[in-house]
């Protein structure tokens, strides 16, 4: 048998050989132009998003409190940056948090590794099919593949209370801005948005500063949405300080809708 066939995961499926498509789904559902087919096509297609959803939804709903790390896929394993990720997955692994990561490998592979290494401890990663071969990494306990970007998205944010970043590239870049804009809307609250690595990023928060809050595209309060440490211990007790604030959040919501319905119309 050949084991050097090319192999490419589709949701759930793998194919290998001659079955490995030239494009992804995310490609085609994105392809303005081409065959006028693939238009039509568009209203079947979601039926499979939605389908993703589901798969997605069902999977996760019984996680534990969990914690998204993004970073760099191209983070050796000899490096010092791969040594704080895999530092951070213990230790949110040790505060009883889930980590998740994108599956990958690079700082995604270290933070899964750090929570592996804890008994108990439950190491997630949401893959997305990519037009070049890849896998898995090997720390993983819960995979799951997904074939839309976005639809990966939301699972990172309805399933974690906060993300830690550390250095990457644009895809990082595309998670830690996502992140941003939805506190900054208020599409959720008490969400910690951390950077580990202040030299990494210092740059950026000097550009920020500089070129979008000395030109009014951001509030000053803005960039209080944003934490930058090189302490791991820090990064997590961030993180548990927003759960603690949040469930004292909740309680007070559920104390005063209690009080209303008490009293008398
Ligand atoms: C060797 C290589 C490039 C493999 C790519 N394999 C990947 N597998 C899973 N998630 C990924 C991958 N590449 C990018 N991402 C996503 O984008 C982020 C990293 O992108 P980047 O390397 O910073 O821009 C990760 O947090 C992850 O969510």
């Amino acid at each position: 048998m050949n084991q050097n066939r090319r192999e490419h995961r589709q949701g759930q499926a793998v194919v290998r050989g001659k079955l490995v498509p030239t494009s992804t789904h995310d490609q085609r559902l994105l392809a303005r132009q081409g065959p006028s087919d693939w238009v039509h096509m568009d209203p079947w297609r979601v039926l499979r998003i939605q389908a993703e959803f589901v798969e997605g939804f069902g999977q996760l709903a019984e996680m534990p409190p969990a914690v998204t790390v993004f970073g760099s896929a191209r983070t050796r394993p000899d490096s010092e940056e791969y040594e704080l990720g895999r530092a951070l997955g213990r230790k949110l692994a040790q505060a009883g948090y889930a980590v998740i990561t994108g599956g990958g490998p690079g700082v995604m592979e270290s933070a899964n590794r750090g929570a592996s290494e804890v008994e108990g401890a439950m190491s997630v990663g949401l893959g997305i099919e990519l037009p070049f071969e890849q896998r898995m990494n090997d720390y993983v306990d819960l995979g799951i593949e997904f074939r839309y970007f976005f639809v990966r998205k939301t699972m990172f944010v309805k399933y974690s209370c906060g993300f830690i970043t550390l250095p990457g590239g644009f895809g990082t870049l595309d998670e830690l801005f996502e992140a941003l804009t939805l506190v900054q809307t208020g599409k959720v609250t008490s969400f910690p948005v951390v950077l580990m690595g202040s030299e990494f990023w210092g740059g950026l928060l000097d550009w920020i500063k500089s070129s979008l809050l000395s030109t009014g595209k951001i509030a000053s309060q803005d960039l209080d949405l944003i934490t930058v440490t090189d302490d791991v211990d820090e990064a997590v007790r961030i993180i548990a300080d927003a759960d603690v604030a949040r469930s004292q959040q909740r309680m007070d919501e559920s104390e005063a809708a209690a009080v209303q319905t008490a009293e008398p119309q």
